[in-house]
Formats: C-alpha cells, sequence, structure tokens
C-alpha cells in the first residue's frame, strides 16, 4: 500500500490523468481483496468459535464442520495434495480422535466419523446401510462391469441382509446383492470355510515345492510379487479351483498388473491415458470366459468332493453358486467383471499384508528367532505342512504379529450411506443421503487408544508384541494405561481374567482394530486371511533363511484410503533352505 502511494505521488509528466486512474483501480483492486480477505478471516474465526462450542453441545445430531479460510477450494486442495495429512488434522481435534463433517462442494458434503464411540455405534447400525452405490462403483470403474449391467445392480436398493432395507420395494427374486452376498457368507463363514483353507494350505505347499529351493541361495528380483504367485495364486485355486489359471498361465500376472493400475482406475484416468490397463483388464475378463466355458463342459455333480465343497472345474461351491444364481440372468462379460473383483479382494490385501508382515519379522534377526523357537516349542519336529493353520493362529506371538502387520499397514475406508432414512450413531446421525467414511488408519493411529509403553513403541513403528497381554505384567497389551482404566469392567478385562498365561485377544478393540471395517460390513474373508497369512509367514519363517537385497523398503503412498501399504518398488531377495543345527 506505502508503495503505492509513494508511486502515485512521484507521479508528473507523461499521462498523469490516465496515470492516476490506473492508480484508482489498483486501488479499488486492493480494497475488495481486503474486505474479501477480511471477510474470509472472520467467517473462518465464526466457524472456528462454533467448531470448538459445537462439539460440547450434545443435542447437535450433526458432527461439527471443518473451519476452512477458503471455502471448498481449500478442502479440496489439500486432500488432493496430501489426504493422509490434511485428515489427520480434520479429524483430530485437542489431541483427541474426533468426527467432523467436510463441505467439498457447495451442497455436498463428507462426514468423517473416527471417534472410537461413533464407530462402535456404526458396526452396531451397519445393516440399516446401503451399500450399493460404493460396489456399483467398484464394479462398473475399478472391475469394468458394462454400464447396463452396473445400472441393473444399482437398480436393487435392498441390501445385502437376509431383511431388505427399510424403504426398499425390490421383488425378492431381484435381490442381486442379497444372492451375492449368500455365496460369499457361505463360502468364507460358513460351511465353505474349512474346504477352502484346506485346499489353500495344499496349494501352497505345492507352489513353494515348484520353486525348488534348495540347500544354496537362490536370487529372485521381487519379494511382492513370490507371495502374489505363492500364497496369491493358492487363494486363487482355492476359490476358482486349479484351471482357472492353468487355461490362463498369464492369470497372475496379468492380475498383479491390474492390482498397480487400480488407484489409477479408482479416480477414473479413461483409456486413452493409459489403454494397456484397460486391455489388460480386458484380457482378465476373457480368461475367466474361457474357464466358464471349459468348466459347463465338463463340471458333473458327482466330481463334487467328499468335503460337499470343492470339484477340479468350479473349485468351490461358490462359484457353482455366482454361476447357478447369475449365469442365466447376466452375460458373461459382467460375470467375469464380478468375478475380478473376487479374485482381487481375495488376494490383494492378503498378499500386501503377508509382505508387510515378513518384511518387519526378516528386518529383527531376534524376532526371526523368536519365531522359530515358538514354532519349535509348540509343534516340535513337525513338519509345518502336517500342522493346523487354525492351530498356528492360536499362537499369541504369531497372531500378535499378523494384528500388528493389519493395524500399522492397513489405510482402508469403510464407507456408509444410508438412503431411505436417518441413522442414529450416538452423539451423531447420518442423515438420510449422506455419505460418510471411516478410516482405518487413523483408528490404528489413535494415541489415546493403544498402549505404546509410555513410548518405547510408538504407534507409527511395528511393535510384534503389542497385542499380546500378560495378566501379571500390567504394561502389557493393546490397551493404553487410561483405556485400561476405562475399561476396567470390559471384555477386555474379562478375557483377561479368563486367562491365565500370554494371550493375544482383540476383544475391546471394536472401535479401533478396524482393518476389516466392522459390524455386517466386515470383511467375510478375515479368517481366511488371518490363517492364511501366518501360514505363509510361519512356513517361510520356519523353512527358509530369507534375506533382503536392499536395506531401506520405502512404501508406496498411492493406495492409501485404498488397502495396504506395499513396497514402492520390487524388492530383490536371495533364499534358501534353512535347517535347525
Ligand atoms: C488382510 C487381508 C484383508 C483385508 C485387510 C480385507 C479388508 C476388507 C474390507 C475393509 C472390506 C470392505 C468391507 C465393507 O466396507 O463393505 C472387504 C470386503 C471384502 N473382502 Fe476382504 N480383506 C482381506 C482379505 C480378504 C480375503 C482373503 C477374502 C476372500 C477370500 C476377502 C473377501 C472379501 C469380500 C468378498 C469382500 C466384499 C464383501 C461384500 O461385498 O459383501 N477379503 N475386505
Amino acid at each position: 500500500m506505502l508503495t503505492l502511494l509513494v508511486n502515485l505521488l512521484s507521479q508528473t509528466a507523461e499521462g498523469p490523468s490516465q496515470t492516476i486512474m490506473a492508480h484508482l483501480n489498483s486501488w479499488l483492486f486492493l480494497a475488495i481483496d481486503l474486505v474479501l480477505i477480511i471477510l474470509c478471516v472472520l467467517r473462518y474465526i465464526h466457524s472456528a468459535l462454533k467448531y470448538r462450542q459445537y462439539r460440547f453441545d450434545l443435542h447437535q445430531r450433526l458432527p461439527p464442520t471443518y473451519p476452512s479460510l477458503i471455502p471448498f477450494l481449500e478442502p479440496i486442495i489439500l486432500f488432493l495434495w496430501d489426504a493422509p495429512k490434511f485428515l489427520k488434522g480434520a479429524t483430530s481435534y485437542a489431541g483427541s480422535l474426533t468426527s467432523t463433517c467436510i463441505h467439498f462442494f457447495p451442497g455436498h458434503k463428507i462426514l468423517f466419523f473416527q471417534d472410537p464411540e461413533t464407530i462402535q455405534h456404526i458396526w452396531k447400525q451397519s445393516d440399516k446401510f446401503n451399500t450399493v452405490r460404493m460396489r456399483v462403483y467398484a464394479y462398473k470403474y475399478l472391475f469394468g462391469m458394462p454400464k447396463k449391467w452396473a445400472s441393473v445392480y444399482e437398480a436393487d436398493d435392498s441390501g445385502p441382509f437376509p431383511k431388505p432395507l427399510q424403504g426398499s420395494n425390490v421383488a425378492p427374486e431381484k435381490r442381486i446383492h442379497r444372492f451375492l452376498a449368500e455365496g460369499i457368507d457361505k463360502a468364507l463363514t460358513g460351511p465353505g470355510f474349512a474346504p477352502t483353507l484346506s485346499r489353500l494350505q495344499k496349494a501352497y505347499v505345492n507352489q513353494m515345492s515348484n520353486l525348488e529351493i534348495g540347500q544354496e541361495w537362490s536370487e529372485f528380483e521381487d519379494f511382492r510379487r513370490l507371495i502374489h504367485m505363492t500364497t496369491g495364486q493358492s487363494t486363487i485355486e482355492a476359490i476358482f479351483g486349479p484351471n482357472l489359471v492353468r487355461l490362463n498361465p498369464d492369470f497372475m500376472e496379468d492380475l498383479f498388473q491390474f492390482d498397480r493400475a487400480l488407484p489409477w482406475l479408482s479416480k477414473g484416468i479413461p483409456r486413452f491415458i493409459m489403454p494397456t490397463v484397460y486391455r489388460t483388464r480386458e484380457k482378465l475378463h476373457d480368461n475367466f470366459v474361457t474357464w466358464y466355458k471349459y468348466a459347463r463342459e465338463n463340471f458333473q455333480d458327482h466330481l463334487i468332493y467328499k468335503d460337499g465343497d470343492g470339484d477340479p472345474f468350479w473349485g468351490s461351491n461358490w462359484m457353482r453358486q455366482r454361476q447357478k444364481t447369475l449365469a442365466h440372468i447376466q452375460d458373461d462379460i459382467t460375470l467375469a467383471s464380478s468375478d475380478l473383483g473376487i479374485a482381487w479382494a481375495s488376494t490383494e490385501n492378503m498378499v500386501r499384508n503377508t509382505v508387510m508382515a515378513m518384511i518387519h519379522i526378516l528386518q529383527d534377526k531376534n524376532l526371526v528367532h523368536r519365531v522359530r523357537q515358538e514354532l519349535h516349542d509348540s509343534f516340535g519336529d513337525q513338519d509345518i505342512k502336517d500342522i493346523d493353520p487354525k492351530l498356528l493362529g492360536s499362537n499369541p506371538l504369531l497372531s500378535s504379529i499378523y494384528a500388528e502387520t493389519l493395524r500399522l499397514h492397513v489405510k482402508t475406508y469403510t464407507i456408509i450411506y444410508s438412503s431411505h432414512s436417518n441413522v442414529p450413531l450416538g452423539r451423531y446421525l447420518l442423515p438420510k443421503s449422506s455419505v460418510g467414511l471411516v478410516n482405518s488408519h487413523f483408528s490404528h493411529m489413535n494415541t489415546d487408544f493403544w498402549n505404546t509403553q509410555n513410548g518405547l513403541h510408538p504407534l507409527d513403528s511395528f511393535w510384534a508384541d503389542r497385542f499380546i497381554t500378560d495378566p501379571a505384567d500390567q504394561s502389557s497389551g493393546p490397551l493404553s494405561p487410561e483405556r485400561r482404566k476405562i475399561t476396567t469392567a470390559s471384555a477386555t478385562q474379562i478375557v483377561s481374567r479368563e486367562h491365565s498365561g500370554l494371550h493375544f485377544s482383540t476383544d475391546g478393540l471394536d472401535g479401533s482394530w478396524i482393518p476389516y471395517g466392522g459390524g455386517r460390513l466386515m470383511c467375510p474373508g478375515r479368517f481366511l486371511a488371518k490363517n492364511s497369512m501366518i501360514f505363509t509367514f510361519a512356513t517361510l519363517v520356519s523353512e527358509f533363511d530369507i534375506e533382503f537385497k536392499v536395506d531401506n523398503i520405502e512404501l508406496e503412498s498411492k493406495s492409501f484410503g485404498f488397502g495396504t501399504d506395499s513396497p514402492k518398488k520390487p524388492v530383490p531377495f536371495r533364499i534358501r533352505r534353512w535347517r535347525r543345527e
């Protein structure tokens, strides 16, 4: 301003009236700018005060609006620039996790629910949410479902649960999401679970022996690829049978490439910018169609295995059920896009978490030793492939490594939406037609909740024992000392008293350890994931020596909100068989 004044006064010779006009214009713009800035600051102060006040008003039912200096533009830019950093600030208040409402566009708000109490209410009310929109988005944009069929899926607003959602009028024979959910439940949490796990274990042992790793070091280019081609492929075989991959030898490699491109597909990047990704997806669809034809020609009922679940052509009752209920009402590419969704959901989070667990174990020689010792103490010289994976899962150290890996690396959103009615969530409310989000990462980093043993084991670091409770040691267990005091009468304490020795438990962690979501929205594959992860890392540690050939393994950030961390670049390693002296 001072410079402008000096300039104005110092004008003499040429065109003084023009110069004065130009400066008057500048003054005018400056004044408008100033008024705008003052208005923004006043608006910010007002919303910040309201934000503070509102938080304590128990009668209000929406989380308070997050204040921003420049409405709409600021949250969008900050979110796109660094979502984890922006949301970390927005979802905490005075050092504690909170719920907040962010306005990204005029009339479009997203409610971020992060305080543990509200999250517990969300899980309790989870059968009231309609997740169809999110699924259809995934089918369409990620897995390539033809638009015509995606809209048929969208039209079914009755939800996946036995009882249709309130306000929905879809005829029972058109409840497509219920058909899908029935198949999923039976396969992963019902009678199909044990046979599927047993097929997975056998397939994994086969994959590992095919690698022919001996007493001498063998070198490989990428550790994640190893896990994808062994644990990942075994899961595909356990669910789809051996013929999907046998008929399509590139299937696993294409799935690997597809997974890497998924964050871009989720942003709606069009085909002309990344044609190869779209071609890979179409190739995967064609792979499924080739397999459908082969299985339809060869399958007969009497080929179903004695366990009543598996068969050599469709692989599992789950796939037979999908063919029976879906194949006659939709075309093969639509079915293939939905099967691609299953292939991706059942492998990639599990593969990434197994990779991360192995990285943490191998980076700590003492932990490698402890895992080997635990296995030896519990199972003696029994061959790992003969041990029931469920028994491995009952070992506190192995379970704690598994749970801590998921706590540290799963960074996924649970999306909630109610199309027909408002849903009360304790002190807050999810209004009808509003979108709510819960992100596992912020809950997993909640310093109020988790035990760090007085900062010895910060929440952004891996502590293999975080989930182990020793009844004789008050500083052990997943809960912080303050949280432990609050939950004296909670399930965790009851469980603790029931156990006389060291034990693993996730009881009492409902609103805080949420890698799989919660309530009726919880991942149905969690039992398979836990057993398979533990079986894989117990096998790799007890039977092999593995050394990474890089010191620092950088993690990629693209997958935030989308699933699990993974190394940014291929991690070269060497491997040989290990024998106890
Ligand atoms: C550590 C590994 C895994 C993690 C962290 C994980 C996490 C999740 C999450 C957060 C959801 C979304 C829940 C929702 O909001 O609706 C989900 C859904 C799903 N997961 Fe997993 N998952 C894992 C492994 C698996 C495995 C091994 C399978 C299958 C064998 C599987 C099958 C599914 C299916 C089918 C759905 C969709 C459920 C539906 O549409 O009703 N997941 N998973």
